[in-house]
């Protein structure tokens, strides 16, 4: 298994290149099991979890294949409705083949996801809405075996919780349904809103996406046509925080600002100075004393929950004291207690993490439990006094594309090494 090695007291300074964002990609990937032909994607980020989409695309039967930075899937090959435990146990994500199996073949069974380390996680919005479409639904054995007679049927589809990944499943199962459904309550998160640019540029017709009312009128038959991937806005505001935390300064490239304004604002807040381009981001702390600031999590526009474990980090190198209040998932703290090995002064109290000024933070030994965890425990050993060991960043790996390149060219001594 592999571990990074930081030494810490590293300055931050120079330029990143901002990856295709994995949150889009997945979903757009499976969203390609819709059409009979050909989809080109550009700026796919090169991560643990599309190579694991990859092979869950290719089990069910599709051609998937890179030609050069270009991802190209074919789903007219696609033959099986199967998506197996061992390809889903690797990835929550893999759950968003249900919709587009669905609608397109008329039966699909999925591996039942299961909870993670941050939280129970459960489909339950997916399933009774496409059962809303006239689906029947059983789940036995770990499986949700789906099946519809005939095409699926529009719905009027109320979700009493802000679902990102019931609103990707339903939006999609929906383009090849017979009749208007209509998504209230959906998630409105700048993903769904490329997923949707992707679904419509295939044919579908689709109204309200980035609102929380979204309509679609099912189509006959969707066409592989080509998309580029929005630009990851938690890498960027990763890097954002990690020049923040540093007192340094960072050019993100590549990256699009109106997706993270709820970050830039917080980061304003604690202090930074910031510039932006149409697609560019500059943070500039030199000189500046980062101050702590209140964080709640909450669905788009709302402060993302993927940026909280890194907020958390930076509370702690910051100035003064503030909350973090996680609302999205039970169990997102789980970076706390590795945190506090590092010497950080955080308390938990329920669902919310207080953080007071730490003054000395020193390289530990710690545990990657899941993604962004994973990210504050980086960013804080590349401050930290002394050197870090980072064991278990399979799980960097799924999300984040090259990070010890990344981090390395903006000056942290970051290497990879097998345990
Ligand atoms: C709203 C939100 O911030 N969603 C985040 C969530 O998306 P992801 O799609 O993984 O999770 P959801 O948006 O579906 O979950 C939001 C909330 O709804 C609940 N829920 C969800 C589905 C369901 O069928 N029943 C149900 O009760 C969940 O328990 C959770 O409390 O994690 C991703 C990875 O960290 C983030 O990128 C998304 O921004
Ligand atoms: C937790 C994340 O992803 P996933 O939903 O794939 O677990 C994330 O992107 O922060």
């Amino acid at each position: 298994m592999d571990q990074f090695v930081i030494q810490g007291g590293s300055t931050i300074a120079g330029e990143v290149t901002i990856s295709g964002a994995k949150n889009a990609a997945l979903p757009i990937l499976f969203a390609a099991i819709l059409a009979n032909s050909k989809s080109r994607f550009t700026n796919v980020p090169r991560l643990r979890d599309i190579n694991t989409t990859e092979a869950l695309l290719a089990t069910l039967g599709a051609k998937v294949e890179w030609q050069q930075d270009d991802l190209v899937v074919d789903g007219s090959t696609i033959d099986k409705v199967l998506a197996p435990y061992d390809l889903v146990k690797q990835m929550r994500a893999s759950v968003l083949a249900l919709g587009p199996l669905l609608a397109r073949f008329g039966e699909a069974q999925v591996s039942l996801p299961g909870g993670c380390a941050i939280g129970a996680r459960p489909v339950d919005l997916h399933i009774s809405g496409l059962e809303k479409m006239g689906a029947d639904i059983t789940v036995e054995g770990g499986y949700i075996n789906a099946k519809v007679n005939g095409r699926l049927k529009g719905a009027h589809i109320f979700m009493d919780v802000v679902s990102v990944g019931a609103t990707e499943n339903l939006l999609m199962a929906a383009t090849l349904a017979d009749g208007v459904t209509v998504l209230e309550n959906a998630a409105r998160e700048p993903e769904i809103t490329d997923l949707a640019k992707y679904l419509s540029a295939m044919g579908a017709k689709i109204t309200g996406a980035g609102s929380d009312r979204i309509e679609i009128i099912g189509v006959e038959t969707l066409t592989g046509c080509e998309h580029r991937i929005l630009p990851d806005r938690i890498e960027t505001g990763t890097y954002l925080v990690a020049a923040a935390m540093a007192k340094g300064e960072v050019l993100c490239h590549g990256t699009d600002h109106f997706s993270l304004e709820p970050v830039i604002e917080k980061l304003r807040d604690a202090n930074a100075h910031i510039e932006l381009t149409d697609n560019s981001i500059y943070l500039d702390m030199r000189g500046r004393m980062p101050k702590a600031v209140n964080i709640k999590t909450s669905p788009h526009p709302g402060f993302p929950t993927d940026m909280q474990a890194q907020f958390t980090a930076l509370n702690v190198v910051a100035e003064g004291s503030a909350t973090i209040t996680e609302t999205i998932f039970e169990n997102r703290f789980m970076h706390v207690p590795e945190l506090k090995r590092m010497g950080a002064n955080i308390r938990l109290e329920g669902n919310t993490a207080i953080c007071e000024h730490t003054e000395l933070l020193s390289g530990a030994q710690v545990m990657a439990t899941d993604l962004r965890a994973s990210a504050s425990l980086i960013l804080t050993g590349a401050i930290a006094q002394g050197e870090t060991i980072v064991d278990r960043i399979y799980h960097v790996d799924r999300g984040y594309q090259r990070i010890e390149d990344k981090l390395g060219g903006l000056g942290v001594k970051i290497a990879r090494r097998k345990a």
